[in-house]
């Protein structure tokens, strides 16, 4: 797709409206003829109050990072971004996932086998030396930056929240933070696939993340590898960040 539309001269706002469109008319398509009797929630999509009784509910991003999708720079397109697919179930939440980063050729799944060790061998943080914390680049939220200028924190600044995780789970970066805003699509793929490799996931205020509600506005995220809930969560209790979800 960049390389049809993405020419010297490309309109980004027409690359991202294309990733949009034919990411979820391919995944409808999948789904539909895989699965016809499951209900979806998408970014794209129409929603309808029929995915609210339904057993089983896809919730689909078929490009976060949009923007992201849509950028390059001398020459070189980005390549965080991802395509986010999850599975609810009425009566286990989230049972499965996966991330992909096509910019890059990998897929994150909750399979299990696609990464050899547990998260908690792979970086520092635990005994008090510099958090390195994965953010967004183009929805900064306020709390990232009262942070920063409190505690002994790098910053990792990166489009697209399935990219964010997946950098947990690498060990690029200790933790992801999110506030001021987001869609139950941003992180259900992503919260899937990070608990499936060990890590934590709740909203910033420790509470779990509940999927397939009526509105899925879900403003809030944080992960992180199990040994550095308590120090992000004293850090979290200490910033107000009740003001960070308007
Ligand atoms: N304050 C906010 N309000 C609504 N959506 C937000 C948001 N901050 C981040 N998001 C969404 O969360 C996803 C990851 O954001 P970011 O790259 O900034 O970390 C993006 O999804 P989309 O790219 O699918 O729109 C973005 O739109
Ligand atoms: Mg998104």
């Amino acid at each position: 797709m960049r390389s049809d539309i993405g020419g010297a001269d490309y309109e980004p706002r027409t690359l991202k409206d294309s990733g949009d469109a034919r990411s979820h008319e391919f995944l409808m398509k999948q789904l539909a003829g895989f699965r016809p009797d499951d209900a979806v929630l998408s970014e794209e999509g129409a929603d309808s109050n029929e995915r609210l009784s339904a057993d089983r509910v896809w919730i689909v991003d078929p490009l976060d990072g949009t923007r992201e999708f849509s950028e390059r720079s001398d020459g070189v397109w980005r390549d965080d971004w991802a395509v986010h697919v999850a599975l609810w179930s009425k009566a286990d939440g989230l049972i499965a996932g996966a991330v992909a980063l096509p910019g890059r050729g990998q897929v994150f799944d909750t399979s299990g086998f696609d990464l050899p060790s547990e998260p908690g061998q792979r970086t520092g943080g635990v005994d008090g030396g510099t958090l390195k914390l994965a953010a967004s680049r183009s929805h900064p939220p306020k709390l990232i930056d009262d942070i920063v200028g409190a505690y002994d924190v790098d910053l990792v600044r990166m489009g697209s929240a399935g990219v964010k995780t997946m950098s947990v789970i690498t060990g690029e970066t200790d933790a992801y933070i999110h506030a001021g805003g987001q869609y139950e699509w941003d992180s259900a793929a992503p919260v899937a696939v990070a608990r499936a490799h060990g890590l934590h996931a709740s909203r910033l205020d420790g509470t779990d993340l509940i999927y397939n509600r009526a509105d899925p506005w879900l403003p809030d995220l944080f992960i992180c590898r199990p040994a550095l809930v308590p120090r992000i969560t004293e850090i979290l209790a200490a910033m107000n960040h009740e003001e960070h979800n308007d």
